[in-house]
């Protein structure tokens, strides 16, 4: 179980350092405070835990190798600054989706909740 040690400490360490990671941890928590006041089907719990768990993993994948770029070219550099832009272009394109979900799945189940 040493393995966990160093990937909740990845969490933890990315929660601490990242202000994105922040504004994930607030969101996660309204989602799921949100799926629980309305009561979201198991298929639907299925689909934004999906979006918020791929939103988690791009974010920590994007920091993981921010800090590896930082690590082989500490400099300004054209190579560089690509391999920060397609693994922030990473984390956007995971954030539209889970945007879409949210809208498809979360929100008429709440216009929904709040018509009864
Ligand atoms: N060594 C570099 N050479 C060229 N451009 C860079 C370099 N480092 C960063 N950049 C540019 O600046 C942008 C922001 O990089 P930065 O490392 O500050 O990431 P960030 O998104 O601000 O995340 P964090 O706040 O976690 O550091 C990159 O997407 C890239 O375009």
């Amino acid at each position: 179980m040493f393995g966990l040690k160093h990937a909740i400490n990845g969490l933890v360490e990315l929660i601490k350092n990242e202000r994105n990671a922040r504004f994930h941890l607030v969101s996660t928590a309204v989602v799921i405070y949100v799926g629980w006041k309305v009561g979201f089907e198991p298929s639907e719990w299925l689909w934004i835990s999906l979006a918020v768990a791929g939103v988690w993993v791009a974010e920590l994948l994007n920091t993981s190798l921010e800090r590896i770029t930082d690590l082989v070219s500490p400099e300004q550099s054209e190579l560089a600054k690509k391999a920060k832009d397609y693994a922030a272009g990473a984390v956007l394109v995971m954030a539209i989706w889970a945007i879409i979900v949210f809208l498809l799945v979360a929100v008429p189940r709440i216009l929904m909740s709040l018509m009864l």
